[in-house]
């Protein structure tokens, strides 16, 4: 089956140390300070962008009557759910070994995570919610770490970014299962600068940036085939050396922390949390009941 990221195998190693993310802009950075420059050019020197392919949206769905309530056969896995547990025991968070600042806490977080056995140690969960408080969440990848804050990229118009539009507020949680550990995070997104994503996009897969191309984020499309249609068409705009630009509604996210917490299993579910919260222009420090 075809991979959207294409076989591993074709891909170069990826490189986990926590330098990868890059810091952006230039501006000194908790994880990359010495982020490359970021090349840039003015909007009206870029040659204007090739039309999106018409992905066809699937035909209005017939309303299905709902039917009698499930029963799931015995013995289906749901039936353990109740008894599965861990104890918790690998760590302790103490308020005398965290950084003043949870951005430098983050990163020291972060270094364990990649170093450590966390899959896909830079998935989070993004929160967002419209401004009537209908909420949704979604895994992105964090791809730059500075003290400005959390960046992740994203289709411009899909649905998170339709709810950032309207509300930026926002809530991240890295996951770190395999560390019995989870960071939170509360703030507000904005979009970064053209020139950050641009660099950022043309670091990524020839692939990744022609699914871009392809993908109408969000919107119900008519069938997997139509995808692929899309895909090949827009594969076939650009040659294999050619740069593939920027799209216009792709691009990136900052998510500027107002809350981050630090949290670590303990036994008895009696877990450490610590809680940053921004004050002026510092950061009050907290424990929290678990
Ligand atoms: C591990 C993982 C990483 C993902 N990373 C991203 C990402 O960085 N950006 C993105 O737009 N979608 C990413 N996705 C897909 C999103 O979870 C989601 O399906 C998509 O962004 C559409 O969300 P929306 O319709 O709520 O806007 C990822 C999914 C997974 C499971
Ligand atoms: C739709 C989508 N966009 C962007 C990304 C981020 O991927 P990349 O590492 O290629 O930038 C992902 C990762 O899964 C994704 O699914």
């Amino acid at each position: 089956m075809e991979q959207a990221h294409g076989d591993a195998a074709d891909l170069p190693p990826v490189d986990t140390s926590a330098a990868a993310i890059p810091a952006a802009d230039g501006a000194a950075g908790v994880v990359s300070p010495d982020g490359p420059p970021i090349p840039g050019r003015r909007p009206e020197e870029r040659p204007p962008f090739p039309p999106v392919p018409e992905v066809p949206s699937a035909a209005p769905v017939p309303t299905v009557p709902v039917g009698p309530p499930v029963s799931l056969p015995p013995g289906a896995p749901a039936a353990g759910l109740a008894a599965l547990r861990r104890r918790y025991a690998r760590g302790e968070l103490d308020e005398a070994d965290v950084a003043p600042d949870p951005l430098t806490q983050f990163a020291a977080w972060l270094d364990d995570a990649l170093a450590g056995e966390v899959p896909e140690p830079n998935a989070m969960v993004l929160a967002t919610a419209t401004p009537d408080g209908v909420p949704s969440a979604r895994t992105v990848l964090l791809k730059g770490l500075d003290e400005r804050g959390f960046v992740f990229y994203t289709n411009y118009e899909s649905a998170k970014a339709a709810d950032l539009g309207a509300n930026p507020r926002a809530a991240l949680v890295f996951p770190w299962h395999a560390m019995e550990r989870q960071v939170r995070v509360t703030g507000t997104a904005e979009r970064v600068s053209r020139e950050e994503s641009a660099a950022y996009f043309a670091s990524r897969p020839r692939d990744s940036r022609l699914g871009a191309w392809a993908s109408p984020q969000s919107q119900v499309v008519a069938d997997r085939a139509a995808l692929d249609r899309a895909y090949a068409e827009v594969e076939a705009r650009w040659g294999e050396d050619e740069e593939i630009p920027l799209p216009d509604f792709w691009g990136g996210y900052r998510v500027r922390p107002e809350t981050v917490e630090f949290w670590q299993g303990r036994h008895g579910r009696l877990h450490d949390r610590i809680g940053y919260r921004r004050e002026g222009e510092g950061w009050v420090l907290e424990r929290l009941a678990p």
